[in-house]
């Protein structure tokens, strides 16, 4: 006979939190929200582990290498996406990993033969005024001039002039050599009143341009996550198909963590997918799996060797897969079962395997309310698809501006492992659907609102970690009744942006 669970399903907006005692120092200044991402044993340090609970969904419309950069920069972790060539995946991983801050690779290049007019298309192009001429037309030929927009004056020359006639060629260029310091090269900036410095090789290749107006902006990123080089961490998704060909591009463009991306993770599948990994790796390549959305879910991909485990089928902005397939968990049950499991699992094997709580955060305080279910952190792709560093575009509707949201599992995301199962065998149905969000300016911003509310809140619980919270959060179920009482009610608002029940 089939197997019903006792309780219903139920989801984040059914919670909340009742206060607990809050000493002095339970201020939001002193609450850590460290996390681990993969699993350690007992008494030993996790080798990942992030500074924020936050990491950004395995998808197109979600995480390429901008919010590779901008999220490690705010202490947390973006999976690039799978559904797209290895080769151009592990571009992507390679470009969040060579990014050094302050140090930008010129993408507004020309060549000796080009004029005044394509000066002016390039600048058109690509919004900037400081060019390099190079011998090959690229950032990183061999450095011939510089043309900025005081070189040249539009009323009174012809556009036909060659920009070798107006550049500052490159024996009067101030440049550094490559290993220059981001202090050394502001030093120089204001020394020789530059706008930009060019960072040049020793055979006298262009490396890269520090900015002037660039100096405040990587001053101040304390949660910001680095690897042991200094270099941002960054995650990659996979399938349990072509791994044997991903992980290894992924690995070497230097992918700090993997995850399994699919929508149900207790397979078959996922159990050869970690077993390779692990015959060819060992424990060096860290790989997270799911999803599942029960305890034995967990305990499957757990006992396979995943060094963390995902939760959460159906319950995404995007999603209708429940609609499609019935198959799911209301996120708040999943989350709190597949942790009981975890702390069980712990127990007995001494093993402490994180969770990620993925997709349904829709408010901030979900995120809290994951966090004190026993979340170790969250993955969200609505909320950081809104941001200027996801790669969607920005488009004016209705005179608001939104930006570009869809699922893995829409048809726009022409998601080939789904849809090319050999043969004829082809997955017919969508299980996502394309859609619009909120235009949401910056992801630091943002990010500081939302991070800013989570620490209240634990404060309110009396809690300075994540680990203290859990332990010390009281959760109520709440009736549908005092849902409507939680919100504005029985007032006529004069701003209806400013209403209760907007989301984040
Ligand atoms: N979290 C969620 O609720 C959901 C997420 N999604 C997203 O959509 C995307 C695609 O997810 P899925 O369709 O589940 O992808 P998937 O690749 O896991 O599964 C697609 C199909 O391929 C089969 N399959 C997987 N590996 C195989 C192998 N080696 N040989 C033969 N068959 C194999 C699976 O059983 C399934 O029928 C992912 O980005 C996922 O995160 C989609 C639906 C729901
Ligand atoms: O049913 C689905 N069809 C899809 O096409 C799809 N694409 C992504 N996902 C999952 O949704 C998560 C993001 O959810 P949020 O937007 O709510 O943060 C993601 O992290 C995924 O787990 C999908 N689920
Ligand atoms: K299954």
């Amino acid at each position: 006979m089939a197997y019903f669970f006792s309780e219903p399903s139920r989801t984040f907006s059914e919670y909340l939190l009742v206060p607990g005692y809050s000493s002095a120092e339970c201020i939001p200044a002193n609450v850590s929200l460290k996390t681990p991402v993969v699993k350690y044993r007992r008494g030993e340090e996790p080798a990942l582990t992030m500074n924020v609970p936050m990491v950004s969904a395995v998808m197109q419309a979600v995480s390429g290498e901008q919010m590779g950069i901008a999220l490690a920069k705010e202490g947390g972790i973006a999976f690039i996406y799978v559904s797209q060539p290895i080769e151009q995946q592990a571009e992507m991983v390679r470009k969040v990993k060579n990014y050094k801050a302050g140090f930008v690779i010129s993408d507004s290049n020309l060549r000796l033969g080009d004029t005044l007019a394509d000066v002016l298309a390039l600048k058109e192009r690509t919004g900037h005024s400081t060019m390099a001429v190079t011998d090959d037309g690229t950032g990183t030929g061999r450095l011939l001039g510089l043309v900025t927009s005081r070189d040249y004056r539009v009323s009174r020359m012809d556009p036909s002039t060659p920009v070798s006639q107006f550049m500052t060629p490159a024996e009067k260029i101030v440049s550094a050599p490559e290993g220059t310091s981001l202090k050394a090269a502001n030093d120089i900036i204001w020394d020789h009143k530059l706008n930009a410095l060019p960072i040049v090789s020793d055979d006298g290749h262009l490396v890269s341009f520090v900015f002037r107006k660039d100096y405040d902006s990587h001053k101040g990123n304390p949660l910001e996550l680095l690897d042991s080089q200094k270099r941002y961490v960054v995650g990659a998704g996979i399938n349990s198909r072509d791994y044997e060909d991903r992980v290894p591009a992924l690995v070497e463009a230097g992918a700090d963590v993997l995850v399994i991306d699919s929508s149900e993770g207790y397979s078959e599948w996922q159990k050869r997918t970690l077993a390779w990994i692990r015959s060819r790796y060992g424990d060096t390549v860290k790989v997270g799996a799911g999803n599942v959305v029960d305890g034995e879910g967990f305990r499957f991909l757990a006992d396979c060797g995943a060094d963390f485990v995902k939760v959460g089928i159906g319950g995404g902005s995007i999603c209708i897969t429940r609609e499609t397939k019935g198959i799911g968990r209301g996120q708040a049950t999943a989350v709190i079962d597949v942790a009981a499991e975890r702390d069980k699992y712990f127990e007995e094997t001494g093993v402490y395997v994180p969770i990620c709580a993925d997709g349904g955060i829709v408010q901030d305080y979900h995120i809290t309310l994951a966090l004190a279910m026993g979340a170790d952190f969250c993955m969200l792709g609505r909320y950081f698809s809104r941001f200027d560093e996801s790669p969607t575009s920005k488009v004016l509707i209705g005179g608001s501006y939104m930006k570009e949201y869809w699922g893995e599992g829409s048809a726009r995301a022409r998601n080939w492992q789904r849809y090319d199962l050999g043969g004829a065998a082809k997955l017919s149905f969508e299980e996502g659907v394309d859609s619009y969000v909120p235009y949401a300016g910056k992801l630091s911003d943002g990010m500081a609102t939302t991070l800013a509310k989570v620490r209240s809140t634990m404060c309110n619980c009396g809690a300075l970690t994540i680990p203290e919270l859990r332990e010390k959060a009281k959760l109520t179920l709440v009736s549908s009744v005092s849902i409507v009482e939680g919100g504005a009610h029985d007032v006529l608002l004069k701003d209806t942006t400013a209403g209760g029940n907007q989301r984040s």
